[in-house]
């Protein structure tokens, strides 16, 4: 609304002249329409040109008066009533002497140019004044939209069947002040269903989606923990679709988002990327786009059929690197049109999580930039202390659980939890035994594909690149099996094209580092292979998880042998608790009766915030065995408990023997050692004893006198060895030593802080004075009939019988005798681990429990804690070597005697040399070797002439 000074002549001047245009008479103020104020009417002109001369505008006086109803298009004429009696022409000279006297011709041209001047500030003004009314009647509709919108979700919360008045604020709020947002009705509820139905053709929610979906509606922070493949993209896209505004999502891979921009346009959501490789003119569009809808897409111009933008995909990288795209994000929030932010795979943004990614770090100015802007964060693993890193880095408040939400929203907001079971019943977990030789284990996956799933997709996990391409090669080979690879190294265009080929079933198998299936969506993987252990359970879980994503039935398993830990090993070294993950891994697949759920169950309830209900599902609870993983239908002579007391004493006397002379050995070489296997015969002395000079002239083996040392070879197979090595290893009887080269890490074995609870027995005989509360006992596969011919049922039956008692006793005592150790005390839940970060996986504990027969079986495997306890007090040692020569794993400890016992973990194929070579410490002119021959020779050491 205008209000500009005329004086009273001007007024009646101007009234008389035009009319058409109403004069309104207020209070004290006459109000002429500008509408009607036509620059180009005859009458206005000669207003203008003649006898507009004592118009009075005072353009400083001009202001806008939102309040006013009347809005725009009036001029107010703001003298007071009694000032427009038409006598007072002369008064008003009086009261205004500048103004000249109108009856005075010869003051006309200069009435004249001082009006036409006036008229144009004053076109000028109003001009100005309606485009700021423009712009504000833009915000003011987007306001009575989102008015309406909450008047309808009030009086729908009135008319709820349940409603209680005392609780109103806002949709769901109950009496108690708490919003249940898995149960509590909601006003979008029939709508959130017809657009999950209409748009994404699903019928009914499921886990926790429907809550998820409700709180995002309701604007809040929300965390969300569910199984891979369980449905979590549905939570951020349905209320997307729901809402004003766009909803940012951030992802850390381009396949992954251009999967999912495939499928909502398939479904007709309106969704964009902008990524690195979008081209330049799409990305100029989109910006155009998301420009327009922060101006208001009137205001900007834009074509009114284009469709709104509902969600935008980048990565992380964009927001740390682009201020432009930053700065659009900012316009947009301003004009409450960013609806929320969700941010994928949100474990990434932690350096405690498995795949941390540091760009993710840099997420913390979202809240800083956009603070009235939901962040929603999604994952599928998130450990504890994982999760408290995500809710630091992205600066978001105290979870509560999804049940029992305050109503009142704090400051910061509390973040809303969910988890769902990550039990995924349709998954069936094995792990099986796998052969020493290369060749046994390629036909072994191929016949087990080929039996299971002839026609089926799936993919085989391998540790390096180099396997990848090997496994596909014999699968195809061996098999006829249609394989891809893909790895790292493989340019984008031969991923894409594998994806296409996958997704169509061109290729059925895929061989792949774990870089492969982050978000992949094909809902049809009947199996996936690990062709070697994953570095954590939690990897493992993610991994394995990508079978099964349309709930039907699928296989996951591991082919499994202890040499493979150490390969594992040398690379978890460099992780943080990359022990303590790996060590995790290394009970699951050592244990032959606790059923794999439940062995998730403890693991994940204890090193997560998860707690044990996230394995149970509506029938079965966390503890009730799953009833089809291989351990609950392994029959009862397919393995067997033994007493293994003797054999562990043989074995650590083995190894003490092998560092008492200055010596290292891996664990396969241990196995081969303590089976007399790979050379020459048993000899005297001090145990060890000079062998035959090898081929090569230089080097000399050396095999130890095993009855000086531990009384005779072990006698147990060397699988199974290898088996009680590394229980020995979970259990801190031994330890691993690392010697890093400049190629290579290679992982040697140990006696632990407990070996000298054995290794103080002086011969084996003297063990029979031991303890039943101290013996060990391990499981062990049964592959053939036992060599005595008794069927391995009552072996096992009887060697149950004779050790299960002791091995539960076993872990008793040992917690017993940790009490007093002054190892941390371990706790569960987020709060507890404030200040300690490296017990995070330390708070488990496996249980024994039923097997499908429903007998109690007892288990080898002592408490994890224990273990991990035993991570913490025995840290390894790293040797390494400046010079980085290969050979240099050569260990002089000034003595007359050397050993090594190598594995180089470069190759599982590796035939590794086994000499214990006993000598003088040689004089360091050794062979330095190539990189060609590495994974064969790399513990070889060449001795100086006169040592030959
Ligand atoms: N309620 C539902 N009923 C049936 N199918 C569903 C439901 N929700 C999602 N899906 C389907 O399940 C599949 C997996 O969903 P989605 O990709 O969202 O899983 P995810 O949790 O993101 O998995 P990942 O962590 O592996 O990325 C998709 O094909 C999706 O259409």
């Amino acid at each position: 609304m205008c209000f500009i000074p005329f004086s009273p002549l001007s007024t009646c001047l101007f009234h008389k002249l035009l009319p058409q245009i109403p004069l309104k008479m207020c209070a004290n103020s006459f109000h002429f329409q500008i509408d009607q104020l036509d620059s180009d009417d005859p009458t206005f002109q000669d207003f203008l040109q003649g006898t507009s001369q004592d118009l009075d505008i005072n353009q400083e006086s001009t202001h806008v008066d939102d309040d006013d109803d009347n809005v725009d298009n009036e001029v107010q004429f703001n003298e007071p009533l009694s000032t427009i009696n038409p006598a007072p022409a002369k008064n008003h000279n009086q009261h205004n002497p500048h103004n000249p006297d109108l009856n005075k011709d010869e003051n006309f041209p200069i009435w004249e140019k001082q009006t036409i001047a006036e008229m144009n500030r004053f076109r000028q003004t109003i001009t100005s004044m309606r485009e700021q009314l423009n712009m504000q009647e833009a915000g003011l509709s987007s306001m009575e939209e989102d008015y309406r919108e909450r008047k309808e979700r009030y009086h729908a919360f009135l008319n709820r069947e349940d409603n209680d008045l005392s609780g109103i604020g806002s949709t769901g709020r109950r009496k108690n002040g708490v919003v249940d947002y898995d149960n509590d009705k909601f006003v979008w509820d029939a709508s959130l269903k017809d657009n999950m139905t209409k748009v994404f053709g699903i019928k009914a929610f499921r886990l926790c989606q429907r809550g998820v979906c409700n709180a995002n509606m309701d604007g809040r922070d929300i965390v969300v923990v569910m199984p891979t493949g369980g449905g979590k993209s549905l939570t951020y896209q349905l209320p997307a679709i729901m809402t004003t505004g766009v909803t940012l999502v951030l992802s850390p891979l381009i396949s992954l988002i251009t999967d999912q921009i495939m499928h909502l346009r398939n479904a007709g959501v309106e969704a964009v990327k902008i990524t690195g490789s979008t081209p330049k003119s799409d990305q100029d569009n989109i910006n155009a786009r998301l420009g327009s809808m922060a101006a208001g897409a009137a205001a900007a111009g834009r074509d009114s059929n284009e469709k709104e933008i509902k969600l935008v995909y980048c990565t992380p990288e964009k927001i740390a690197k682009s201020k432009r795209f930053v700065a659009l994000l900012q316009r947009l929030a301003d004009a409450m049109k960013l609806a929320r932010i969700v941010i994928d795979e949100a474990h990434c943004v932690s350096q405690l999580g498995h795949d941390f990614r540091p760009d993710y770090q840099k997420l913390h100015i979202l809240r800083q930039l956009f603070p009235n802007v939901p962040i929603m964060a999604l994952s599928a693993t998130c450990p504890p202390l994982v999760l408290k890193d995500l809710l630091k880095v992205l600066r978001l408040g105290e979870i509560v659980p999804a049940d029992n939400v305050p109503k009142s929203k704090n400051n910061p907001p509390n973040t809303v939890y969910f988890t769902s079971p990550l039990y995924r019943p349709n998954l069936c977990y094995q792990v099986l035994p796998k052969a020493a030789e290369g060749n046994k284990v390629y036909e072994e996956i191929t016949a087990w594909i080929l039996e299971k799933h002839r026609e089926d997709s799936g993919i085989v996990y391998c540790l390096s690149k180099k396997d990848t391409e090997k496994v596909a090669t014999e699968l195809t080979k061996r098999g006829g099996i249609r394989t891809g690879v893909y790895h790292s190294e493989r340019s984008d265009s031969e991923k894409e094209k594998l994806h296409w080929n996958w997704q169509k079933g061109v290729v059925k198998v895929v061989c792949a580092t774990i870089a492969f299936g982050l978000g992949i969506d094909k809902g049809d993987v009947r199996f996936v292979i690990h062709h070697s252990l994953s570095k954590s359970l939690d990897g493992y879980y993610q991994e394995s998880g990508r079978a099964g994503r349309d709930g039907k039935d699928s296989d996951c398993v591991i082919y499994y042998r202890p040499q493979d830990a150490s390969t594992l090993s040398s690379m978890a070294m460099a992780d943080k608790d990359g022990n303590t993950k790996l060590y995790a891994m290394l009970l699951f697949v050592q244990d032959l009766e606790q059923c794999r759920k439940i062995q998730f169950a403890n693991y994940f309830s204890h090193t997560s915030n998860l707690s044990l209900t996230s394995w149970s599902t509506s029938s079965v609870s966390a503890h009730t065995p799953c009833g089809h993983c291989d351990n609950c239908t392994r029959p009862a002579d397919s393995f067997e408990v033994k007493d293994v007391t003797v054999e562990a004493w043989q074995l650590l006397k083995i190894i003490q023997e092998v560092v008492r002379g200055g010596g290292n050995a891996t664990l396969a070489k241990t196995a081969e050692l303590a089976r007399r296997t790979g050379g020459a015969g048993a000899g005297g002395g001090h145990g060890r004893k000079r062998g035959k000079k090898s081929s090569g002239g230089g080097k000399e083996s050396v095999i130890m006198d095993l009855d000086a040392v531990c009384g005779g070879k072990v006698l147990l197979k060397k699988e199974d060895i290898e088996t009680l090595l590394i229980e020995l290893l979970l259990q801190r009887y031994l330890k691993e030593q690392y010697y890093s080269t400049a190629y290579s890490t290679v992982v040697y074995i140990q006696p632990g802080e407990r070996s000298a609870m054995l290794t103080r027995f002086s011969n084996k005989e003297a063990l029979a004075t031991l303890s039943e509360s101290m013996r060990l006992s391990c499981s062990f596969r049964i592959t053939k009939k036992n060599p005595k011919g008794k069927s391995a049922e009552t072996s096992s039956k009887k060697a149950k019988e004779k050790t299960g008692a002791t091995a539960a006793a076993s872990t008793l005592n040992l917690d017993d005798e940790l009490e007093d150790s002054d190892v941390p005390e371990f706790c569960s839940g987020i709060d507890n681990h404030h200040n300690d970060d490296d017990n995070e996986h330390s708070i488990r504990k496996f249980n024994s429990t039923t097997t499908a027969a429903g007998k109690q079986k007892a288990t080898s495997s002592m408490s994890l804690q224990k273990n991990i306890r035993a991570q913490q007090a025995s840290k390894p040692t790293i040797i390494s070597d400046d010079e980085g020569d290969v050979d240099g794993a050569f260990k002089d400890t000034g003595g007359n005697r050397f050993i090594d016992v190598g594995l180089n973990h470069e190759s599982s194929d590796v035939d590794d040399w086994m000499d214990i070579v006993t000598t003088k410490p040689p004089p360091r002119k050794r062979r330095k070797i190539e990189r060609g021959e590495l994974s064969q020779e790399i513990d070889v050491i060449e001795l100086s002439s006169d040592e030959s």
